[in-house]
């Protein structure tokens, strides 16, 4: 989960030049400006934020049209880049039909930032969220989602949820523990609706995407923060069910905690932004009970801990590339609780490294791809080139376009759509008009 891509990729291509985020191109009647907050095969649903500067500026029509949600294609020349549109994604969108809410994703803007897991673009902050029981709150568990947050370097908030559930001590006792790990943890309950509104506070006006093991309320959680505060969009949000089916509306379908293994029963699928009170989104993800960890090497490890960047900004540790493993004049001292959690999550690092160094002769972890086997066990195995790298050779600077075209023909990604029936009654009608 929430591995984060590095965004230097150059996304342009001679066929559509991916647009700054600062541009502000002209629009016409017919496009808008939006953000994707559902995406399934190749059709999004895009909320709109900006429209042309209506000639007639006394009537009210551009700000009812802000708010609207548009179902989306992707145009065709997009696709035959491969320029993946992400949810989270800004995107410009043409041939708009405001009264059958249609139109086409004609081109995306420059992304701040990329998770990859769930695929979400433009994320501005993690919502950690676990509960103090049902399931317990587990110190190493707990750790191992905020190492995996806070490799992404986008900021994050802890939430613990289920305040009811224990005591007023307890409930101090983990206070004081979690600052000493230097996080301030804001505390409430999806159940009793206590502390709802601090969270509601800290996702106003951003991207937010939550994480968490599951069962611990993340889709009661943006259930409530839905219903409650209800966000503009939200009451005429069924306006194409029938056409669709409800499968992307369905409010975030809330498991019932297995008696047996004090777990959530469902995992949540497909991602969606939804848009919440105060002008922000959220995103839901499935429920993981154990954070991969892949994108952390052995030395951004100690960056995911704030105790140790706390020690390391007011004392330079002596050492380059010093791991902190109690050298003689390393500034981390071994005095704080998690220590025995960071060095064993450094182990686990450093054998999954020497593995990788040993069998692929790379450490680098875009270059080996883990595929789940049998029982869920993880295997290792080089990736494969990307066959555009391939072909490189055979491919002239001058003839970039059209191997871009050749690249899609022999595509086999959008196989999966042609099957799909409500896809297919959408292509249908979109032939008929
Ligand atoms: N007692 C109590 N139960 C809660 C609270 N919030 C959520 N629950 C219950 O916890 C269970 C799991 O909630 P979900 O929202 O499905 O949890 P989740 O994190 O989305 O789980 P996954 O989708 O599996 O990742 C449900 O039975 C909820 O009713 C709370 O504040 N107190
Ligand atoms: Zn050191």
């Amino acid at each position: 989960m929430l591995r984060a891509k590095h965004i230097g990729k150059n996304y342009s291509s001679s066929l559509s030049p991916v647009l700054s985020p600062e541009h502000k191109p002209s629009l016409l009647e017919s496009q808008a400006i939006g953000t994707v907050a559902t995406a399934q095969a190749n059709f999004m649903r895009v909320i709109v934020q900006d429209v042309a500067n209506s000639v007639t500026s006394d009537d009210d029509n551009d700000s009812s049209k802000t708010g609207v949600e548009l179902l989306c294609v992707v145009r065709a020349v997009l696709k035959k880049i491969r320029r993946r549109v992400l949810v989270g994604d800004k995107v410009l969108v043409g041939s708009i039909d405001w009264v059958d809410r249609r139109g086409m994703i004609e081109n995306v803007f420059h992304r701040r930032s990329e998770i990859l897991d769930p695929p979400v673009a433009n994320v501005d902050h993690l919502l950690v969220l676990f509960s103090l029981d049902q399931p317990k709150l587990e110190p190493f568990t707990l750790t191992r989602f905020l190492v995996e947050a806070e490799s992404t370097r986008i900021p994050l908030t802890l939430a613990l949820n289920k305040t009811e559930l224990i005591s007023e001590e307890e409930l101090e006792t983990w206070k004081i523990r979690l600052r000493g790990w230097n996080y301030e943890p804001l505390f409430c309950s999806v159940g009793t609706k206590d502390g709802l509104d601090d969270i509601a506070f800290v996702l106003r006006d951003q991207t937010s995407v939550i994480v968490g093991p599951s069962g611990v309320g993340k889709s009661s959680l943006i259930n409530v923060l839905r219903s409650n505060h209800g966000g503009g969009v939200v009451e005429d949000e069924n306006w194409f069910e029938p056409m669709l089916g409800n499968k992307w509306f369905d409010d975030q379908r809330v498991g019932e905690v297995s008696s047996r293994s004090g777990r959530g029963k469902h995992t949540t699928r497909n991602v969606s932004l939804l848009p919440v009170s105060e002008g922000g989104y959220l995103a839901d993800t499935p429920g993981f009970n154990q954070p991969s960890l892949l994108k952390v090497t052995k030395h951004s490890l100690a960056h995911c801990f704030p105790e140790i960047r706390n020690m390391i900004e007011s004392e330079k540790c002596g050492f380059r590339d010093c791991l902190h493993i109690g050298e003689p004049g390393c500034v981390v001292k071994g005095d704080w609780e998690r220590y025995p959690y960071y060095l064993q999550l450094l182990d686990e690092i450093r054998i999954r490294e020497e593995f990788q160094l040993r069998t692929f002769g790379t450490k680098r972890e875009d270059d080996v791809r883990y595929k789940v086997g049998d029982m869920g066990v993880k295997h290792a195995e080089p990736r494969l080139m990307p066959k555009k790298h391939r072909r490189e050779s055979r491919k002239k600077t001058k003839q970039t376009m059209i191997s871009e075209l050749d690249e899609f023909e022999d595509e086999d990604s959008d196989l999966y759509i042609e099957n799909d029936p409500i896809v297919q009654a959408i292509e249908n009608e979109n032939k008929r008009q």
